[in-house]
């Protein structure tokens, strides 16, 4: 077992019959997604709703019951990866392109679990490129306001030749800072530049977390919310 399907399998452990689950997006999330599939083929009873099209089609392949926003106010638990996590459990998400999907499901979950390898856990956040949802409409004069506000590199995501598309029809915008000295002050910055739909950073939001390792441990670091 590597820590991605220990944390992951972990923390699907913890949902009980007749939740609301958000099912988070990227190859730690799909461990979840997974044994959650098998506890419903066991007699789990739970509806969900999935952070981006490639976590929908894993639950409709593992017969998970999805709803849609119009059907649920709030979740019960909400389950997903990061890009990076601090000991205050702020993260760094968006790395899968799933970011918006992923945040507004964590805000509207009354408790919002992150799966984890250790190498995801940082003393600062910054190393791993933040990514920034922006309208492609006009994108280059958003990518040209958020360079001259901050002196650090950012990179449209491409694929190839092509621009990266968000399950949204947005495009990404990834910053390199290296290290994010205040990330409440960037998160709320970064939102007031219009252009800019959400970001990666996540302050705030996560309950509790769960770092798996190689070897199969696990280590659960409890935030700090009230
Ligand atoms: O934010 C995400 C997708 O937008 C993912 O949760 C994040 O990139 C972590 O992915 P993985 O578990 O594959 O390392």
């Amino acid at each position: 077992m590597n820590g991605k399907q220990a944390a992951g399998y972990l923390a699907a452990e913890w949902v009980k019959d007749g939740m609301t689950v958000g099912l988070g997006t990227g190859s730690t999330a799909y461990f979840t997604i997974e044994k959650l599939g098998e506890r419903v083929a066991e007699g789990l009873k739970i509806t969900a709703i999935a952070t981006s099209e490639a976590s929908e089609e894993l639950a409709l392949k593992y017969n998970i019951p999805l709803l849609k926003a119009s059907e649920v106010d709030k979740l019960d638990i909400a389950i997903d990866g990061a890009d990076e996590l601090d000991s205050q459990l702020n993260l760094i998400k968006g790395g899968g392109a799933a970011l918006l999907r992923e945040k507004l499901v964590a805000l509207h979950s009354d408790q919002f679990i992150v799966v984890a390898d250790g190498s995801k856990v940082v003393d600062q956040l910054g190393a791993f490129k933040l990514p920034i949802e922006v309208v492609p409409f006009c994108y280059e004069w958003t990518l040209h306001t958020l360079r001259e506000s901050y002196p650090v590199p950012f990179e449209v995501r491409m694929k190839g030749q092509d621009i990266v598309v968000t399950d949204n029809g947005n495009y990404i915008i990834d910053a390199s800072f290296g290290r994010i000295e205040s990330p409440q002050q960037l998160a709320d910055e970064l939102k007031m530049i219009t252009g800019v739909v959400d970001h990666g950073l996540f302050i705030g939001i996560a309950a509790k977390a769960v770092v798996g390792y190689e070897d199969g441990r696990t280590e659960i670091i409890e935030g700090n919310l009230k």
